[in-house]
């Protein structure tokens, strides 16, 4: 396995009396996809930016290419952050904002042009290069947002919620890049609230909670742990339940998900399960437009672990 990009050893950190970071462990390799997800107010940022040496630790150590990145410099220039209000001059070029990116980010000055024309091939964004930026779409200037990042070559590059304003068709482009930056050796700490694209992209994902990392792992892995032979059961209905009807619903284990038109439940029964539920619903007058037995996701996970939030 090759040497970790980022160590980061039982890191602790106190906003005055109130702590966020309570004893974090996190490890991340060149060539990996780390997608680190907790509800708001877990630590997320925290962790980003004693990553980034904005924040100094209260307790634990944390290793950017082998340095702190708090008080080397070097350390801090292995790091590239894509943050997530785009920081883009809007009158101005794909190519002019990476020009003046490159510059700020100590790119010599006879290597910005093969830097900006480097990043732009890596985001897909070079067929726009003449572009002013303010007629790019969402998830365009998501991608150049992120070649301004990647200008100086970063070891490890932090994308901070990349999916905010972009549409879903996008989404594919916007992961396609992600991936290529991982196969470039790039070591990437993605931090999203967007579950689908963190179990569609990271190697492993770590769960904080509280400033606590209450689970990691690879998506499908951590699935199969917390589920087993569960399948997801998902019923579409039509219309909103009377209160008869959602008594029968919630009496066959079922709970609303999102909106009073869809329910759900984990069953190992999957599409027997699924087949009686149907039969009950019809059997009431209750006609579901559609239902659905799929794999349990990261999702059914992320509820899981808010649950124990509660419980706790
Ligand atoms: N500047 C601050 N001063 C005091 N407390 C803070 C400050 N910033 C964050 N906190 C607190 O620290 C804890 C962790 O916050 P943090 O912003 O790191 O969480 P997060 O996981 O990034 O949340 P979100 O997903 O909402 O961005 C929270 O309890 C938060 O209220």
């Amino acid at each position: 396995m090759s040497t970790p990009v980022l160590n980061v050893w039982n890191a602790e950190f106190a906003y005055r009396s109130r702590k966020a970071l309570r004893g974090v462990d996190l490890v991340i390799r060149r060539g990996e996809i780390y997608g680190l997800l907790g509800p708001n107010g877990a630590g997320k940022s925290t962790l980003i930016g004693v990553i980034c040496g904005r924040l100094k630790l209260t307790a634990g150590e944390v290793a950017l290419e082998g340095a702190d990145p708090w008080n080397t410099p070097a350390a801090r220039a292995a790091l590239g952050l894509a943050p997530q209000e785009i920081a883009l001059y809007d009158h101005l070029t794909i190519r002019e904002n990476l020009e003046v990116f490159g510059r700020l980010s100590q790119v010599p000055g006879k290597r910005i042009q093969d830097a900006v024309t480097r990043a732009m091939n890596l985001t897909r964004t070079v067929e726009r290069e003449h572009v002013p930026v303010k007629h790019l779409s969402g998830g365009y200037r998501r991608r150049v947002n992120i070649a301004a990042a990647i200008l100086h070559e970063p070891r490890l590059l932090i994308l901070d919620e990349p999916t905010v304003g972009v549409d879903v068709d996008a989404r594919e482009a916007l992961d396609g890049v992600i991936r290529d930056l991982r196969d470039s050796g790039v070591a990437v700490l993605l931090v999203t609230h967007d579950l689908e694209q963190a179990g569609a992209l990271a190697d492993r994902v770590g769960f904080l909670k509280e400033g606590r990392k209450v689970l990691e792992g690879a998506p499908r892995e951590l699935v199969r742990q917390a589920f087993g032979e569960e399948m997801e059961i998902l019923v579409h209905l039509p219309i909103e339940a009377s209160p008869e009807q959602r008594t029968l619903l919630v009496g066959e284990g079922l709970e609303e998900r999102g909106s009073s038109h869809i329910w759900a439940k984990l069953d190992k029964g999957g599409y027997t399960a699924a087949g009686q539920i149907d039969k009950k619903l019809r059997k009431a007058g209750l006609i579901p437009n559609e239902i659905r037995v799929r794999e349990p996701s990261l999702h059914n996970l992320f509820t899981l672990v808010a649950d124990w939030r509660r419980a706790a």
